[in-house]
């Protein structure tokens, strides 16, 4: 089994991979981008690939959830919590003083531009693909792009560099969350504490409308318990990813729903997100347009395809700064436009 995670060695990302995997010898692969390592995955050169998804302080990661929203569908399979923190790293010999320019990945840069500002006044910021790739850029020869870069400790030590300054995070305890994702398989056995992921886009923008696409396919049986919402405005399709804990289910005797659905295929596990609509309200002045809004809105979302997941599954080790297996599912559905 290969699996790649965004290069090159000494990313984040890399660290996460390696404490899910738990296995010295696995076969692991560093890859240029998020992008590269999810088509990878999608064309059959990988068999699995770790991205980051979401970070405590800057939020979503736009290029994964990008990469996720495109293409074939693709199975999560596992997640993983990783403390981050972060070094300011140089080529040998550089003083804090000479660093004009610092190269990160944005989500790194983010979680350290206060640092920076208090004690590199005017320093400008060069993105970097990851913040190993912008450690890795000044261990090679010729001018860099930038003189120092905001990196994890072990890829500073990877590619020979000096450290000028530890810990130089803004926020005490950043965690980011990474995603290990395989192309739709079988799905396992549940494990009673588990958690869905659900992609999905927007049919049309106006306003209230990202909520819609979860209220169109709520399913009366499952609770709502949404754990997480993160809207991303996809080129013109607004995408949502919900996250919702699973709780251990019991079994249904004549056995609707998940546990009969073919493999890979199991419709309405999602969140409902969407309040029940109140009744008996005054008619004063725009609730004609109110209601016709409403009677739009419940027509679209009778002519929205249902939800289709398209794979489940779950760690086979617990992921790193939590204490049970998770199960993830990922769902893709795409919404006839209204
Ligand atoms: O660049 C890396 O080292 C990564 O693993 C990516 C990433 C991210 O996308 O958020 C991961 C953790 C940090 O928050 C900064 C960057």
């Amino acid at each position: 089994m290969t699996t790649g995670y965004l290069g090159p060695r000494g990313t984040f990302c890399q660290a996460a991979l390696l404490r899910t995997l738990d296995d010295p010898a696995a076969d692991v692969r560093p890859m240029p981008s998020v992008d590269a390592a999810l088509s990878a995955v999608r064309s059959g050169e990988l068999d699995a690939a770790m991205v980051p998804i979401e970070n405590s302080v800057e939020g979503g990661v736009p290029a994964t959830m990008d990469a996720l929203g495109s293409g074939s569908p693709l199975q999560v399979v596992a997640e993983a919590l990783l403390p981050v923190t972060f070094v300011l790293a140089a080529r040998p010999g550089t003083a804090l003083a000479d660093v004009r320019r610092v190269g990160s990945h944005p989500h790194g840069w983010a979680q350290c531009r206060g640092w920076v500002a208090a004690h590199l006044p005017g320093a400008a910021y060069v993105p970097a693909l990851s913040t190993a790739a912008a450690a890795e850029a000044l261990s090679l020869p010729g001018e860099p792009p930038h003189d120092a870069a905001l990196c994890a400790p072990i890829a500073a030590e990877t590619f020979g560099l000096d450290v000028l300054a530890r810990d130089v995070g803004d926020t005490a305890g950043a965690v980011t969350r990474f995603l290990l994702v395989t192309r739709p398989g079988p799905p396992p056995a549940r494990t009673g504490a588990d958690r869905t992921s659900v992609v999905v886009f927007q049919a049309d923008d106006h306003p209230g409308g990202l909520l819609e696409p979860a209220g169109a396919v709520r399913h009366p049986r499952h609770q709502p318990d949404p754990h997480r919402v993160a809207a991303h405005r996809r080129r013109a399709r607004p995408l949502l990813l919900l996250d919702r804990r699973r709780r251990p289910r019991r079994r249904r005797p004549h056995g609707r729903g998940a546990h009969r659905a073919p493999p890979h295929v199991h419709r309405g596990a999602v969140p409902r997100l969407v309040p029940p609509r109140r009744r008996g309200r005054g008619r004063g002045a725009g609730e004609h347009e109110r209601r016709r809004l409403r009677r739009r809105r419940r027509l679209a979302a009778r002519r929205a395809r249902p939800l289709s997941v398209v794979g489940e599954g779950f760690g086979t080790q617990p992921s790193h700064a939590v204490d049970c297996h998770r199960t993830v599912v990922a769902v893709r559905t795409v919404r006839r436009s209204t």
